[in-house]
């Protein structure tokens, strides 16, 4: 294990937080635990990442999730993560495995006819259906078509009733129900009573997990950008280097006590 790159203070939380009476770890996936990459099928979870997580699930008295902007089924399929770990999907939108009921699914269906009137015929434009909306992935289009698909999601499709927008990396996501990262976590910290969160995300949708964190919480953000977490990693990398310490000082602070 290198735990060279993780910061001295980042280092220093994560042990205070490795002692907690019942600790929940929550990461994102894309851009946390896999590399972003051009096409969202090739998204890989680091091997070194996935063995720390499963020494965590492993641990008594511990909570490991992954909330994710995918479709949950997308993220099983995808994310091959260890046994025991919680999955959300759709940021928090599909926090079970309840189907969508039927309004909803009509709404998205009404939603995605909207999206691909905006989008038809426009090169490299990628769209990803949800259970509860869709993602417009503008990545592969040439810049110009890219801001002005864009421009036209937010000023049209975005405006529907009940339609909620979010930003991501060179995606606008557009959902027909009202979810974010925050508020699962709310849930998730509810249903484990954890007494310490670690949460990790790279991208503006993981802010609002960083909004919820309470003192003795661990905020991570993940590559640069503005953030209200207290912590940064450089990459995905030195993400498995930090999961990787945690679940040392946790399963030896566990041993002990
Ligand atoms: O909340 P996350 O787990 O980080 O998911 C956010 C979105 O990730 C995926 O898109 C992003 O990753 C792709 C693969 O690296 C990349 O090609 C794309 O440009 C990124 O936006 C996923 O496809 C979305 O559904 C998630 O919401």
């Amino acid at each position: 294990m290198s735990t060279g790159a993780v910061e001295p203070l980042l280092r220093e939380a994560l042990s205070t937080a490795s002692r907690a009476a019942h600790l929940l770890v929550a990461c994102d996936f894309d851009g946390t635990l896999a590399p972003i990459v051009a096409h969202r099928d090739d998204a890989r979870a680091l091997t070194p990442s996935l063995d720390a997580l499963g020494l965590l699930t492993a641990l008594r008295d511990t909570t490991v999730a992954v909330v994710s902007g995918r479709a949950l089924r997308d993220l099983a399929d995808v994310g091959h993560l260890p046994e025991g770990v919680l999955l959300v999907g759709s940021h928090g939108a599909e926090l079970g495995d309840d189907e969508p009921d039927h309004d909803v699914v009509a709404r998205r269906d009404a939603l995605i006819d909207a999206v691909r009137s905006v989008t038809a015929g426009v090169d490299g434009v990628d769209l990803e259906p949800k259970p509860a909306g869709v993602a417009v992935h503008v990545r592969a289009a040439a810049r110009t078509d890219a801001a002005r698909v864009l421009d036209a999601l937010r000023a049209g499709p975005a405006q529907l009733p009940g339609v909620v927008a979010l930003a991501g990396k060179e995606v606008l996501e557009l959902s027909v129900v009202s979810a974010d990262k925050g508020a699962a976590l709310e849930v998730l910290r509810r249903r484990a009573t954890a007494t310490a969160t670690v949460f990790l995300g790279d991208d503006l949708t993981d802010e609002t997990a960083f909004e919820r964190l309470l003192p003795g919480d661990v905020g991570v953000k993940v590559g640069p950008g503005v953030t209200g977490a207290e912590h940064r990693v450089p990459d995905p990398h030195v993400v498995a280097d930090a999961l990787a310490l945690l679940a040392t000082e946790r399963a030896a602070w566990l041993a002990r006590s």
